[in-house]
């Protein structure tokens, strides 16, 4: 049986926070996990600049007070001075989780020669996941879906293939996936019969 999960949705950028232009990371997580969990959820959105202390304290609020059991971010990975993201999730972190950040630029690989200059992190503080991806709107979906070939069928597995295990392990929301969009993996022992 599933449960409810409410999930942190940050889009950290300067000129999508002041205006410059329309954000678009907050509409393209909302888009994919719409598509992908088919256990209920709740977003908390928030859209900031690349300051270190406002993403510390936006992920800090996100988990200890609105109670997130998982946190995506988008932008801010990049080389660039004002890219701090993951020295701001390093710094809140109980717990690095190196596998995410490893995979993700193996996936982005398969689009851009660029994924290596993306220095995404994953931690745990809490009960709560907390993943970085790459700034790009279209990176959101290549790096949790996944790399299909032209029939559709997939070449390489997301990221999210692993987060609803995570999950559990930390103590939080047993949530469930559409297998046409991710297929969430658990060993046999952990999986709970889906309701009728
Ligand atoms: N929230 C967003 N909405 C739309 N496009 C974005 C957003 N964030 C990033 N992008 C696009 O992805 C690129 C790479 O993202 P990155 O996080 O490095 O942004 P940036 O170049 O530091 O600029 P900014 O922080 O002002 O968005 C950006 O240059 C922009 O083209
Ligand atoms: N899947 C995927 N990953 C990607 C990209 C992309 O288009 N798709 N863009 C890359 C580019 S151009 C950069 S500079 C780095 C930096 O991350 P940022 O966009 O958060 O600054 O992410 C990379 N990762």
């Amino acid at each position: 049986m599933s449960e409810h999960i409410r999930i942190g949705l940050v889009s950290i950028s300067d000129r999508a926070s002041e205006g410059t232009y329309e954000d678009q990371g907050i509409p393209a997580l909302k888009d994919w996990l719409g598509k992908a969990l088919s256990s209920p959820w709740t977003a908390e959105a928030r859209l900031i600049p690349d300051d270190r202390a406002t993403i510390e304290r936006t992920l800090v609020d996100l988990v200890d007070v609105a109670g997130c059991n998982l946190i995506l971010t988008t932008g801010g990975t990049g080389p660039a001075p004002r890219d701090v993201t993951p020295e701001a999730t390093l710094g809140i972190g109980d717990k690095e989780m190196p596998g995410f950040g490893e995979e993700m630029r193996r996936i982005s690989l398969n689009f851009v020669p660029t994924a290596i200059l993306s220095r995404q992190v994953a931690v745990i503080r809490g009960k709560s996941l907390i993943i970085n991806l790459p700034g790009q709107p279209k990176s959101i979906r290549e790096t949790l879906e996944g790399v299909r070939d032209v029939e559709g069928a997939v070449r390489h597995v997301g990221i999210f293939a692993a987060v609803p295990y995570c999950i559990d392990l930390i103590g939080g929301p047993y949530i469930e996936t559409d297998e046409a969009v991710i297929k969430a993996f658990r060993p046999k022992h952990a999986i709970r019969p889906r309701q009728a």
